[in-house]
């Protein structure tokens, strides 16, 4: 069985993680540099843990040195059960998928709604891997080789494409026309090393619309 890759919104979203251990803090560091909340439950942290509040505010991150209650997880949009107790684990999932919350269980892939993916991000561009659990180790081992590939420019020519798009769609009537001008962009920033001004992009979509009317 393989799972589907779905890329989720998780800007501004809470998520509470039960457990401050170095699991825990792997999931953390994912979660907040795709900007969601963190509030982490545990009676003990390890310093990486505490460390993140050095740079992160309120808003972004509490930790609550405790032990979980279950009804902690009410107000979450996500949960993840990080403690080293498995049957807490397990229970946390069972209150979780009664009240429809999506919940990943470091220990028990079974009672998992989502599992982590070993990933690259590259601003807007993410790449994410999985082995559907059979081995995480493949997964990282992959996610190195495909970042070893990568362009340095990906970040920008994903914001240029992104930038251009508004005028591409009101510039091109069919999809095909449309996919040949982000072809034409995407080799003009390749000959230019990630960089394209505006009046490059413009100049770019003039081109091919005038190669459309000349045919
Ligand atoms: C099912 C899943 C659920 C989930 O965590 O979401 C899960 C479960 C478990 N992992 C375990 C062990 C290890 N996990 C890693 C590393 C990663 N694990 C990640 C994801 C996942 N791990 C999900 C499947 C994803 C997939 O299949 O691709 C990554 C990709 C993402 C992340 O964690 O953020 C991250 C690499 C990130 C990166 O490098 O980029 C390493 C290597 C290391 O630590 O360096 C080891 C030790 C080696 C080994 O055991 O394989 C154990 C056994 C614990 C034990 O033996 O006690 C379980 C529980 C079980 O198997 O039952
Ligand atoms: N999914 C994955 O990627 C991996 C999962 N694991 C599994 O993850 C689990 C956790 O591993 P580590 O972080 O190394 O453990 P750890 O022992 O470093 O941390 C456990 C954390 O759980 C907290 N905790 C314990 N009881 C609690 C309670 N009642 N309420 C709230 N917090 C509580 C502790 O205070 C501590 O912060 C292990 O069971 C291990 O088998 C291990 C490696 C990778």
């Amino acid at each position: 069985m393989a799972y589907f890759p779905m890329f989720v919104d998780l800007k501004d979203k809470l998520c509470i993680i039960v457990g401050g251990g170095a699991v825990a803090y792997r999931k953390i560091k994912a979660l907040l540099e795709f900007e969601a909340r963190i509030l982490v439950i545990a009676p003990n942290c390890i310093d990486k843990v505490y460390g993140l509040k050095d740079s992160l505010s309120q808003e972004q991150l509490i930790i609550a040195l405790r032990n979980f209650d279950s009804g902690d997880v009410c107000k979450a949009d996500l949960v993840i059960a990080a403690t080293d107790d498995i049957t807490l684990n397990k229970s946390i999932a069972k209150e979780c998928r009664h009240k429809n919350i999506p919940v990943n269980v470091v220990d028990v892939q079974e009672e998992c709604s989502f599992i982590f993916p070993a990933y690259i991000k590259r601003g807007a561009v993410t790449i994410g891997v999985t082995s559907s659990g059979k081995s995480p180790v493949i997964s990282q081992r992959l996610k190195k080789s495909i970042a070893e590939q990568l362009p340095e420019y990906l970040e920008d020519l994903a914001d240029i494409l992104g930038e251009a798009r508004d005028l591409v769609k009101k510039s091109f009537d069919t999809e095909a026309e449309r996919k040949k001008v982000y072809i034409a962009l995407i080799e003009a920033v390749e000959n230019q090393n990630g960089k394209l001004s505006p009046k490059q992009i413009k100049d770019v979509i003039q081109r091919e619309m005038k190669k459309n009317q000349d045919k």
